[in-house]
């Protein structure tokens, strides 16, 4: 659980995440230039662009994971992250099984991390050593701990990379059915686009650290600077809507003085 910076200011509306102008920099790089997110309760926003382009780098800034140098970060006070994080290096010389794992995630709620490991299909792996996990069960199982957080924000960083084309729908269908059960906001990253366009209720397309277009997967295909991207894509084959209540305050997460330059 990352429990980013608490300040009791009160905020536009009710969003779980409110970026503005969002600026980094790694010594005379740029990886994020003025870039606006919001990210409303029970939404799935998808980050797409072309390898470096700073996906990783803004999704993880959103949650609290790196600082930035300019802008305005505001977050539902009390915010609590999943995050499943696109490497995870397990060590081969520390045996852990995954129930190990999962409790060392944080959670002391023993039912919540019960529903989680059901929620994410990975009862049957418990016993099992986290280094002898396929890359498609370690993905579950590192979804399992992020929902034993009980997010209010799932963040998943290519979730589905390294997946079959079947693996893959049934996790976007999975996260679709969470989303609606645990009505938490999903920032997501992803390179296949008929899946985002699928499964996305906005997306946000990145190209050299900022925000070349965005919108809801229909408008974006016809967006020229994302079909410069990304070429011509063939229609989704759904487009799921979402509906979202506004509740008031976010908290702002300062600039980071102490942000690593260099
Ligand atoms: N600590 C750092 N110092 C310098 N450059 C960095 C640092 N971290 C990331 N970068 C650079 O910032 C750019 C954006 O990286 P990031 O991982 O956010 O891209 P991405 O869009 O997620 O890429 P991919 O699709 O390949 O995962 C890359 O060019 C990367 O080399």
């Amino acid at each position: 659980m990352f429990r980013l910076k608490k300040r009791a200011t009160p905020a536009p509306d009710g969003l779980l995440l409110h970026g503005r102008q969002l600026t980094l920099r790694r010594g005379q790089r740029v990886l994020l230039r003025d870039v606006d997110v919001d990210l409303a309760e029970r939404e799935v926003l998808t980050l797409v662009g072309p390898n470096g382009a700073g996906k990783s780098t803004l999704l993880r800034t959103l949650i609290g994971l790196e600082g930035y140098h300019q802008g305005l970060l505001l977050t539902r006070p009390g915010l609590r992250v999943g995050y499943v994080p696109q490497q995870f290096a397990v060590d081969r010389n520390l045996p852990l099984t995954v129930d190990r794992l999962l409790s060392l995630a944080g959670g002391r709620d023993s039912f919540a991390r019960r529903q989680a490991v059901e929620d994410a299909g990975v009862g049957h792996l418990l016993r099992q050593a986290v280094q002898d996990l396929s890359g498609g069960e370690l993905r579950r199982v590192l979804l399992a701990r992020a929902l034993s957080r009980k997010p209010h924000v799932l963040a998943l960083d290519e979730p589905a990379a390294g997946l079959d084309h079947n693996s893959q729908t049934s996790l976007y269908s999975l996260i679709q059915h969470l989303r609606d059960r645990y009505g938490f906001g999903v920032l997501v990253i992803s390179h296949d686009l008929h899946l985002v366009m699928a499964a996305s209720d906005q997306v946000v397309c990145l190209g050299h650290g900022r925000v070349c277009c965005r919108g809801e997967p229909a408008s974006v295909q016809e967006h020229p600077e994302y079909r410069a991207l990304f070429g011509e894509l063939g229609p989704a084959t759904a487009v799921f809507p979402h509906a979202h209540s506004h509740a008031p305050v976010l908290t702002p997460v300062k600039p980071r003085s102490n942000v690593h330059n260099g």
